[in-house]
């Protein structure tokens, strides 16, 4: 895809940005992968594990769906259903209140879901898993049910049918669920009557399948297997064709490569009319944060970074970031070296470290300034990156077209707080007439993302003090408490700054 795209651009960062500098929060639930973060409020919790409780989470928010009519699918519809027999446990509940702060208007609730259980299988041994946002969070509960350890086989066969898998694909998805965490006596006390849990296999953080081997050889103390006949739900299910997909899973590839296409058609299961995005494959080189701030003394400050996805550290190379003017026009100085120190460095790391990439960050700053100036009258309208190794230069501009950036609208630098709230100046370009300039705030609502709005309805002031390029809007409103941006209506058209994330503000 093109950057800027805010909505790839934020879930391609929550997919890929995952351990080291600018690492987004997901992964920080599975260091280490039996991670569990409600041990004080559970003492009782003894062998649980977020990884676990997300997978599940995501399988039984999907659970709800029918092919025939297309309702249900992960949906975060699990919010809603948490009175039902089959969601019993802490587990659905912990999973919301641990992840729904990473949901915001680009990534649904049902998105963060679904990415979790991503990033659990990826980060604890298992393969990469296809990717893709644009789940729609319900409102109202579904009413497909999720299978319970008590139905039968041809109810078990039926009902993931109505889901949309094949008995075949049951056994795989069961088996590949079953690969994480185990059953807890306190919400299933008939099946585990020892108190705590009882894991699906000795690997119970990890995503690999001595579910299957454990289960072949007899050895497996899967409370689904060899628990009380009538809850023996796996044993029902893993010998239903006579072994033969369990048996295809001693190889480990095989089971990796089933699992990975499985769990992604489970996540990629939405409601009729739900359009999800294209997989999401990380940026080459990717902007993030870069913004322009009014300084009012006829300059725009340029701040920002950017990740170059699989780099390795060269102390002799030099990264410079070019620009055009706002009518596009290149010039001789439009140009700056970007900084970068060895902690600027991420990993992604998938298939029990099998897959191993590095990503470097370089910042738009110097030794001496904190971003790059930049004169407010011929301004930016797009930068690129030239990248010299010894004699080798690359030049990193999308394939001709540049990285875009708007000047129309963007915050002064005059901006400021104090005890009676945040007085926020925003500086317009001049000869424009903006029908409406806004702030755009995300914030949870009832558990869900939601957008507020203000607007700046200050009058807008030239203020000769600080430039004729540019006229001051204010508002007086409270700090963001998440991220925010902010917008102007121009033309019939929408123009936006980054996202400006949380941040403090000068006294006033
Ligand atoms: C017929 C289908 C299934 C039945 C009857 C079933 C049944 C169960 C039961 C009874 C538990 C114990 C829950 C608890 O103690 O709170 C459990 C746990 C779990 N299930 Fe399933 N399951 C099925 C399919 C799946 C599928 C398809 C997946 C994912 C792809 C999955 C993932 C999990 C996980 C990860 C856990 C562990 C939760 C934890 O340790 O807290 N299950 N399942």
């Amino acid at each position: 895809y093109t950057w800027p795209n805010p909505k790839l651009d934020e879930l391609e960062s929550q997919r890929y940005d995952r351990l080291g500098f600018n690492a987004r929060a997901l992964a920080s639930g599975l260091i280490p992968c039996d991670r569990f973060e409600f041990t004080n409020e559970e003492p009782d919790a003894v062998g649980r594990l977020n990884a676990a409780d997300w997978v599940r989470t995501a399988y039984h928010d999907m659970a709800t769906h029918d092919v025939s009519d297309g309702s249900g699918g992960m949906d975060a519809s699990i919010r809603l259903e948490l009175d039902r027999p089959e969601n019993t446990g802490r587990g659905f509940q912990d999973t919301v209140d641990l992840l729904s702060g990473e949901s915001n208007r680009y990534a649904s609730l049902a998105d963060v879901f679904a990415l979790a259980m991503v990033v659990a299988v990826e980060h604890c041994g298992g393969p990469k898993i296809n990717y893709r946002g644009g789940r729609v969070d319900a409102t109202v509960a579904n009413t497909g049910r999720v299978p319970l350890p008590d139905e039968g086989i041809v109810k078990h066969i039926s009902s993931f049918q109505r889901q949309g898998f094949t008995q075949q694909e049951m056994i795989g998805l069961v088996a590949c669920g079953h690969t994480f965490g185990g059953v807890q006596s306190k919400s299933f006390p008939d099946i585990v009557k020892s108190g705590g849990v009882v894991h699906f296999d000795k690997t119970f953080s990890n995503f690999d399948n001595s579910i299957a081997h454990e289960y072949l050889n007899g050895t497996t103390s899967n409370p689904l297997v060899v628990g009380p006949d009538l809850t023996n739900s796996d044993k029902r299910i893993f010998s239903s064709d006579n072994n033969q997909t369990m048996s295809s899973f001693t190889n480990p590839d095989v089971f990796s490569q089933t699992c990975a296409s499985l769990l992604a058609r489970m996540i990629d299961t939405v409601p009729k009319g739900v359009q999800l995005t294209e997989v999401i494959e990380p940026l080459i080189t990717k902007p993030q944060s870069v913004a322009l701030t009014y300084m009012g003394d006829g300059t725009l400050l340029l701040t920002g970074e950017v990740r170059f996805w699989d780099m390795q550290e060269d102390p002799t190379r030099k990264v410079s970031l070019k620009w055009a003017n706002r009518k596009n026009q290149t010039c001789s100085n439009c140009s700056s070296s970007l900084s970068h120190t060895t902690n600027q460095a991420s990993q992604f790391i998938t298939d029990n470290g099998k897959t191993q990439i590095q990503s470097l960050w370089y910042s738009f700053d110097s030794p001496s300034t904190q971003g790059f100036t930049i004169s407010d009258s011929a301004s930016i309208g797009k930068f690129w990156f030239e990248i010299q190794e010894g004699n080798n230069k690359i030049v990193e501009d999308q394939n001709g077209i540049g990285y875009g950036l708007q000047d129309m609208v963007m915050i002064s630098v005059t901006s400021c707080e104090s005890s009676s709230g945040l007085k926020l100046d925003v500086a317009v370009r001049t000869g424009s007439t903006p029908s409406r300039v806004y702030i755009e705030a995300d914030e949870i609502s009832n558990g869900l993302p939601i957008v507020r709005t203000v607007d700046v309805t200050g009058k807008p002031s030239p203020l000769s003090s600080l430039g004729k390029n540019y006229a001051i809007w204010t508002v007086k409103t409270t700090r963001p408490a998440r991220n925010w941006n902010i917008a102007a209506d121009i033309g019939g058209k929408k123009y936006t700054t980054s996202n400006l994330a949380i941040r403090g503000f000068p006294a006033c």
